[in-house]
């Protein structure tokens, strides 16, 4: 059996009086692309910012590679939200930032970047600002980002959530090619049900706050699942569950936002 590259194992965690996170176990495989799922305010970015070291667990291991993971181990490589390139810095400069900032020199650093820009899309890009790159391209530029660091896992926060439905399937679609020629390991946090089914080899769903796993569902389905003539169906009844799942009266938004 396969052993896990990375391991929570019963994370707890509070702000002040706030239980955010309640007994969290995952594990991620190595070369797995894996998403958490779960209702706004869940605290699916908290974990994120446990394994970042923004954020301390109350209680609860960390294990990377089947040790414990310590402070000064960070093998994660994290793309927020939004994509944070800097206005003021061309695209070229701004993909070569998470090196920079460990240390290694700029002109070495834009040699790394540079034989990336043709397959991330931004061939002919390096010299523009960020203001002169569409949504889908700043998004890709904030990848090669996090790509290059060469950390063993990707962190990628809601990488297109702010992007149009049709940007956002064409992002899908290049990820999923993407992840299939470097074979990432990958934990990706989305709100986008279909996209954790389309992109996902496993997902966990959360409750709402404080958030334990309450399911995780494998999706062991030949890839361009929503395309392939056998697959789709089952990749829509995958996502059909899900939904019902979180619809659920015991996880749907507990502020009463549906009816
Ligand atoms: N630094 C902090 N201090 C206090 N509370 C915090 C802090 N950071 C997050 N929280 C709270 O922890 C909870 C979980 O936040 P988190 O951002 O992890 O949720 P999320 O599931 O990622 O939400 P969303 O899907 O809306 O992005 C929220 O109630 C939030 O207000």
């Amino acid at each position: 059996m396969t052993e896990p590259l990375l391991r929570l194992d019963r994370i707890s965690l509070s702000y002040s009086e706030i239980d955010v996170l309640q007994d969290i176990s995952l594990d991620v495989l190595p070369g797995e692309f894996v998403s958490i799922l779960g209702p706004s305010g869940a605290g699916k970015s908290t974990i994120f910012k446990l394994l970042t070291g923004a954020a301390n667990a109350g209680s609860g291991e960390i294990q990377f590679a089947g040790k414990p993971l310590i402070a000064t181990d960070r093998p994660f490589a994290f793309m927020p939200q939004r994509d944070a390139l800097m206005p003021w810095r061309r695209i070229i400069d701004n993909t070569t930032l998470g090196l920079q900032v460990q240390g290694m020199r700029r002109k070495e650093a834009r040699k790394r970047v540079a034989p990336l820009f043709k397959e991330f899309g931004l061939g002919g890009f390096e010299q523009h600002y960020p203001q002169a790159l569409s949504g889908g391209m700043r998004q890709r530029a904030a990848l090669l980002r996090t790509v290059v660091q060469d950390r063993p896992v990707l962190l990628l926060d809601e990488p297109f959530g702010a992007l149009d439905a049709l940007t956002r399937n064409q992002m899908q679609i290049w990820l999923e090619a993407m992840w299939l020629k470097h074979r990432w390991t990958i934990i990706l946090i989305t709100h986008d049900v279909r996209e954790a089914v389309m992109l996902s080899d496993r997902i966990h769903l959360l409750s709402p706050r404080p958030a334990r796993v309450e399911r995780t569902i494998a999706v062991p389905l030949p890839r361009a699942r929503f395309s392939h003539p056998t697959a789709r169906a089952e990749a829509a009844a995958i996502e059909t569950s899900i939904l019902d799942f979180l619809l659920s009266p015991q996880i749907r938004e507990p502020e009463g936002l549906l009816p």
